[in-house]
């Protein structure tokens, strides 16, 4: 059980790390559709002017609301007495908004700064 429990947390982390990293193709996807409001950041080395151009609060919002509900949908505890939508949450779903605005996508955005300030070397 405690093997098992070990096997999930470090593929759950792996998911996790593999979605971050995600941020050097993201990154690369916005230079390319904005170069010329990237460039001139990219070249005073300034990561807040980077920062601030690659964040969209929106989407974020969106994000969050998003992993909420599929974990809300897909987090259910399957068994055969309870009916669909009806079962107990694995994790309450609430939590992933937090993990996901505090942790997650803030490191995805350091990602994408990191990536940046070496696109044009
Ligand atoms: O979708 C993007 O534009 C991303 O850069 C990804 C992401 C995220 O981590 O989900 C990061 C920064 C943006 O503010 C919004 C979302």
């Amino acid at each position: 059980m405690h093997y098992e429990i070990d096997t999930l947390n470090s593929q759950r982390s792996w998911v996790l790390s593999r979605r971050i990293h995600y941020g050097k193709f993201v990154a690369e996807v916005k230079f390319k559709d904005a170069s010329e409001e990237y460039s001139p950041a990219i070249q005073a080395k300034d990561r807040d002017a980077l920062m601030k151009l690659l964040t969209f609060e929106s989407v974020e919002e969106m994000v969050k609301k998003r992993v909420e509900k599929k974990a809300k949908v897909f987090g259910q505890e399957v068994n055969l007495t309870n009916d669909a939508g009806n079962g107990k949450c694995k994790i309450d779903p609430s939590v992933l908004p937090c993990l996901y605005g505090e942790w997650v996508m803030p490191l995805t955005k350091h990602v994408e700064v990191e990536y940046l300030l070496r696109r044009l070397d």
